[in-house]
Formats: structure tokens, sequence, C-alpha cells
């Protein structure tokens, strides 16, 4: 694959993974990080990187580029709950710059990281492209207006874009994978445990409408995520606006989530329960009918045990045995 891309966000864990994909294809990268919430190392080595942020994305674009991969923002439900500020600045304010420097440098199509967050408490089962879009935090909040935000874009001025809904991400490529500091996504937070890095993992809630009483998530591998990506990008059209949920379709209660770490890893993986965390859907699972069909899009990697064995893998490679506060 030719041409050269930027990178928001790829010293994060979804960014660096598609970095290090575009790389492999053949394609020259760009890293835009301002290490927020990324780290330097996880910068894929054979791409430039430069630390700075969205907000001056004008200083580094130039006409050179053929399209953004735009994963830079805070990714939190909960912060986003509590400081609701902080999302709107960073992911709205962040990404209005962005889309100025792309529109004044002429480059001219983008693919964006969005999220199921956007749909709120679904209104059906799997949930679809066309439903309700109707959030239930801040986060999911600032991403709908993004998306509202580039189909603005895609109109008025002809950019060519894709919007991608990711379910939860999860697993790892090799040596680039989930690295959140302080984490808070349960997959690594329940590793963390078998570690022996915390004691036990926090259930918030076992009271929702689902079988065993708690949340039920659409875990997806990370490298089936980044094959879309390289896909959306051929898929781009001038002045169209595409917009793809990516998820597997099958639905993980927390503890199933759980009790597969407990098979992968060996250890008991002590769970006590907690309160219900703000912004949290009950249920989220996806229906990827429009990737697979405007996209091309397989995901090969469904299987829940596989990808916790892949996050078990890189824990253990990266994290040490330091005890988390
Ligand atoms: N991880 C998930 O389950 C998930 C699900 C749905 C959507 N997403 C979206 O995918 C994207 C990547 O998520 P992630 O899990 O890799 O998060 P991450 O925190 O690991 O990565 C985000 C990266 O963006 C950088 N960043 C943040 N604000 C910036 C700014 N103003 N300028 C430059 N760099 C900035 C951070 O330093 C970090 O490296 C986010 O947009 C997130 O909303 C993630
Ligand atoms: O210690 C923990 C951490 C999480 N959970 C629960 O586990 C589930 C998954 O939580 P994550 O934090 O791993 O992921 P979220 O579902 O909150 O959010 C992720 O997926 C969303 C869409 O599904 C958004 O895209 C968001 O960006 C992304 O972080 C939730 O029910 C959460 O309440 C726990 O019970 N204990």
């Amino acid at each position: 694959m030719s041409g050269k891309y930027l990178v928001t966000g790829g010293a994060g864990y979804v960014g660096s993974v598609v970095a290090q994909h575009l790389l492999e294809a053949g394609a020259e990268v760009t890293v835009l990080d301002n290490l927020s919430t990324g780290f330097r190392e996880g910068v894929p080595a054979g791409a430039a990187f430069v630390e700075g942020d969205i907000r001056d994305a004008a200083k580094w674009l130039d006409p050179s580029y053929d399209a953004v991969l735009h994963f830079a923002a805070f990714s939190q439900v909960g912060e986003s709950v509590v400081k609701p500020e902080k999302y709107w600045d960073n992911n709205v304010g962040g990404t209005l710059a962005l889309l100025g420097a792309m529109r004044e440098a002429g480059v001219r199509t983008l693919v964006f990281s969005s999220t199921a967050a956007t749909y709120g408490e679904p209104v059906s089962t799997p949930i679809t492209e066309t439903d309700p879009t109707a959030p239930t935090s801040p986060y999911g909040a600032s991403k709908l207006a993004v998306d509202h935000m580039i189909t603005g874009e895609a109109k008025a001025h002809g950019l060519g874009a894709v919007s991608l809904r990711y379910f939860n991400v999860a697993g790892a490529y090799g040596e680039y994978g989930e690295r959140h500091d302080p984490e808070s996504h349960l997959i690594p937070l329940v590793l963390q445990v078998a570690q022996g890095r915390r004691d036990a993992i926090s259930v918030y809630g076992d009271d929702y409408p689902t079988p065993d009483g708690t949340c039920v998530r659409d875990y997806i591998h990370v490298a089936d995520l980044a094959e879309a990506h390289l896909l959306a990008l051929k898929a781009a059209r001038p002045g169209e606006h595409l917009i793809c949920n990516l998820g597997n379709g099958n639905g993980f209660s927390v503890r199933e989530v759980i009790e597969t770490a407990r098979r992968v890893t060996g250890h008991p993986i002590p769970e006590v329960p907690a309160p219900r965390r703000g912004g949290d859907p009950a249920v989220l699972v996806a229906s990827a009918d429009t990737a697979r069909a405007k996209l091309g899009w397989t995901p090969s990697r469904a299987d829940l045990a596989g990808i916790v064995a892949d996050a078990w893998e890189f824990a253990q490679q990266t994290a040490g045995n330091a005890r988390e506060q």
C-alpha cells in the first residue's frame, strides 16, 4: 500500500496498532501525539513522530499527505461524566481545528475513531448505524458531535470520510497493546489482578437487565479493527461520510470476561461487587453488516479467549509486576 498518512493519537493503544499495520502494508506514517495519555515507546519504530497537539495540526499538515487517521481523544466514559468540559474541549475543539488544518492543506480524506457510546441505551440489539443516537455520557456526546461535524465538512467542502464506531476494543498486536494510565478498561484491569498487581476486580453493577446482571459488551480484536482502517482509506469517497459499526455481533457480560480470563491465565482473579459506573448502558452489541458490505471487512479473531490470550501475552511482556495504586 503506497501513500503518506498522518496518524493522530498514534502513541495510544488503537492508533499504534493501526500505524503498525499501515507500515507493514508499505505506507509512510507520521504520528502526531501530545502524549497526554499515550506513550512515546508506543509509536511504531518505522513511523516519524511529532510531539504536538491536534489543535496545532496546521503546523505539520501539508498537501503531501494522502489522508488523516484521527484517533487522538480522551475516551473514558466515567471520567467524562465528572469532567465533561475536558471532553468537549479536546474531542470537539481539537477535531474542529484538525478539520480546518486539513482543509487548508488540501488533505481531503479522513478516517475517524467514533464509538458505540454515540448510541447510548440501544433501542434494539444488535445496534445498526441508522438507530437513534442518544449518548448517555459526555464522552459519547462529544464523539457524536464530531461525527456531525464531519458530515457537514463532507457536504460543504468535499471531504471523503469514514467514521468507524468501535465497540469494545481489546487484545494486542505483538508489542502494541492496551496501556492506559491509570487503567480503566475491563480486560487489562482483570489481567492486572491475574498478575497480582491488584487484589480484586470491581464489578460495576450486578443489577442490570442482563442474564447475569452485569453489563454486556461486544469485544473486538484490535488487529481486526486495524484492518478495517486500511479498508476504510480505500472506501472513502469525496463528499461522502460513511459511518460503520465495528464489532463481532457477540455480547459477553463482565462476569463472562472475568471467567474467561481465569481460564486463560490460570489465576483465580477475585471479584468484588461495586456500584454502577455513571454513563454505562446495560448492553452494547454491534451489527457490523455495513462494514462488511461497504468496506469488505471480515473480522477473523472473534473468539473471546483468543482476544484475552493476546492481551495477557502483552500484559506479561510490558507491565512488570508493579502494584497499582
Ligand atoms: N479503546 C476503546 O475501546 C475505544 C472504543 C471506541 C472508540 N475509541 C476511540 O479510539 C481512539 C483511540 O482510543 P485508545 O483506546 O487508543 O486511547 P488512548 O488514550 O490509548 O490513545 C489516544 C491518544 O491520543 C493522544 N491525544 C489525546 N488528545 C490529544 C491531542 N489533543 N493532541 C494530540 N494527541 C492527543 C493521547 O496522548 C493518546 O496517545 C479514541 O478516539 C477513542 O475515543 C476507543
Ligand atoms: O473495573 C472495571 C472496569 C469496567 N467494568 C465494566 O466493564 C464493562 C466494560 O468497561 P470498559 O471501561 O472496558 O469499556 P466501556 O464499555 O466503558 O467503554 C469502551 O467501549 C465504549 C463503547 O462500547 C466506548 O467506545 C469507550 O470508548 C470504550 O472505552 C462496563 O460495563 C464497565 O462498567 C467493571 O465492571 N469493572
